[in-house]
């Protein structure tokens, strides 16, 4: 495996193609406009100055890693791809769309993986003639920092795919756990519900924002509190993976009106610049 495709390049792709490029792969990022190519580009940029700043990475190797990532607005790059990851918008939509293009203009050998929070793997395949060769690679947010990626077989995801995916994973410094297709997988059928409760517990006036998050962190040692967390994460996503939890596991799983005022108002975290908390620019 040589080069590696990134679809999208928000706070996720970002991360990816970081990692990946510092594994030594060729990255070719791709969004669907040239300044969010750039905003992507920039993001990891000073992210590995700041490796250089703290004596973790020399100069030459930064420009080594960025001179191993190319830039791309055209899916139609992805002819040169062994591995394309897709790491758009939570939109099953979208992302049926990106799959079915992909499989017309990728060789043969080329594995389609989906960062996808909780879409089902079976079903974005089937958007393609290739359903062994398409796989869920999920990675943490942030991608640098964190160490695990589920890896999750679709019905049709061969052994040899799944062997590829879990080795590339560690030759990209993760952990991979296999987990199997079903709403949320195991990261956010644990994770979401949390947050989307602190929200209910915050709609409830039960408690006030600073003091739910300092709750979890003093209380349970989490590194940050659950609606912090949903910030980082974007509350878009939180609420696209709770009505998929909703969907595919029942009433438990509502997300809180609160959390869907806030993405209707677009305040959707630190990547709008305001959510439960405010942000600079
Ligand atoms: C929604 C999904 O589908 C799945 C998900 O991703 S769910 C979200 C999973 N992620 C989490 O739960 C994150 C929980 N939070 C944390 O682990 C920590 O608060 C955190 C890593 C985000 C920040 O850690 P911290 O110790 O408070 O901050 P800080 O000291 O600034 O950062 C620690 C290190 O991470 C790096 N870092 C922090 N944010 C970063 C980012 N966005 N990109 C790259 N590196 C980052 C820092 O540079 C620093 O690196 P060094 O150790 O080399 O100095
Ligand atoms: N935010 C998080 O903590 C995590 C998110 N994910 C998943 O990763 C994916 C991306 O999430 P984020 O990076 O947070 O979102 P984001 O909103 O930061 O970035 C998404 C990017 O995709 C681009 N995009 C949209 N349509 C596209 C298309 N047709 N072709 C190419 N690019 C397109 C957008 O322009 C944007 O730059 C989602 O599926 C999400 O569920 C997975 C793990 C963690």
């Amino acid at each position: 495996m040589k080069t590696i495709m990134v679809i999208g390049a928000g706070q996720m792709g970002g991360g990816i193609a970081q990692v990946a490029a510092q594994a030594g792969y060729s990255v070719i990022l791709n969004d669907i406009k040239e300044e969010f190519v750039n905003r992507g580009f920039g993001i990891i940029d000073k992210n590995l100055s700041r490796s250089v700043d703290k004596g973790k990475l020399k100069a030459e190797e930064k420009d080594q890693i960025l001179g191993l990532i190319t830039k791309s607005v055209s899916l139609q790059d992805a002819v040169s791809a062994d591995l394309v990851i897709e790491a758009a918008v939570e939109n099953m939509e979208i992302k049926a769309k990106i799959f079915a293009q992909l499989d017309e203009i990728c060789p043969e050998h080329t594995i389609l993986s989906t960062n996808t929070s909780s879409l089902p793997i079976t079903e974005i395949a089937a958007f393609t003639k290739r359903p062994d060769r398409v796989i869920g690679m999920h990675f943490m947010n942030p991608v640098p920092v964190m160490k695990l990626v589920e890896v999750i077989r679709g019905l049709a995801t061969s052994d040899e795919v799944y062997k590829t995916i879990e080795d590339l994973s560690i030759k990209m410094g993760k952990t991979p756990v296999e987990v199997n297709d079903a709403p949320g997988f195991v990261a956010n059928r644990v994770l979401i519900p949390m947050i989307n409760e602190a929200v209910f517990t915050l709609n409830e006036g039960i408690a006030s924002v600073e003091a739910i998050d300092n709750v979890m962190k003093l209380g349970m040692n989490h590194p940050m509190g659950p609606l912090a967390l949903g910030d980082l994460i974007g509350l878009d996503t939180v609420l696209s993976i709770m009505e998929v939890l909703h969907e595919g596991l029942g009433d438990k799983y509502r997300p809180c009106p609160l959390l869907r005022k806030y993405v209707k108002a677009g305040w959707l975290g630190r990547k709008s610049g305001r959510g439960f908390y405010k942000y600079e620019a």
